[in-house]
């Protein structure tokens, strides 16, 4: 059965074997923007099973180039890890560079945060709202992979009301927050005073 709307469409779906394990990688074009989203699945669930989820948000700096500026990376490989080792679950990779400013923006919020500002600051300084991320590619993305129940990895609570807000049922909220570093814990206290994350203050000491 196809999920598409107007503006979302699934294209094509592949094997992906990676340094985790075998997945299968999911294309989805936003045609109004012309982004391309995928999501890595990994084996099987049953209708209406809780399935592991992590909803990524693009980090160029820190998913592909090893930056410790942020967590990204981190996260990212500890989710595909969890899944694995959980047998079955769903990386959706969305494409919202910067939380949605895009990667030269974000170099220039970085150049901010380089004398002195903090990351909401930074975003504001540009002109841009702190966040301006939003997560509507969820729901084609889901109902194609057959997911109605989520146990989410995130410690953003926005991911899990929008995701209730689309109609999945999110029966738990798992925290990610091993990827700290002496780089990124003033910019992961930001986050947590001001953008709303659920971090352990311990852990930021
Ligand atoms: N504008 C801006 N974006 C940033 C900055 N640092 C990281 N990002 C982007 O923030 C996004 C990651 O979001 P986070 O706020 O770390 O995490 P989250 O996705 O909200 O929540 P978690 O699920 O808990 O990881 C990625 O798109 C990064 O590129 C920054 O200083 N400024
Ligand atoms: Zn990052």
């Amino acid at each position: 059965m196809t999920h598409n709307n107007e503006q979302f469409k699934f294209v094509s779906k592949a094997l992906l074997p990676t340094r985790f394990g075998m997945f299968t990688i999911h294309g989805f074009l936003d045609q109004e923007t012309n982004q391309e989203h995928v999501a890595l699945s990994y084996g099987h669930w049953q209708k209406n099973d809780a399935v592991p989820l992590r909803i990524h948000s693009e980090c160029l700096t820190g998913d592909a180039l090893f930056s410790t500026r942020c967590d990204c990376g981190f996260q990212l490989e500890k989710a595909l890890q969890n899944i694995v080792e959980y047998g079955c679950g769903v990386l959706l990779y969305l494409r919202q560079e910067g939380r949605g400013i895009g990667l030269i923006n974000k170099i220039k919020a970085y150049q901010l945060q380089d004398d002195g500002l903090d990351t909401v600051e930074a975003n504001e300084h540009l002109g841009f709202d702190a966040d301006l991320r939003n997560y509507d590619i969820c729901k084609i993305m889901l109902a194609t992979l057959d997911i109605k129940v989520v146990e989410i990895m995130t410690n953003n609570p926005k991911k899990v009301s929008a995701l209730e807000a689309m109609g999945i049922k999110v029966s738990a909220r798992q925290p990610i927050d091993h990827g700290v570093t002496d780089d990124n814990k003033q910019y992961l206290r930001t986050k947590t005073d001001k953008l709303g994350h659920k971090f352990d203050l311990d852990k930021l000491k």
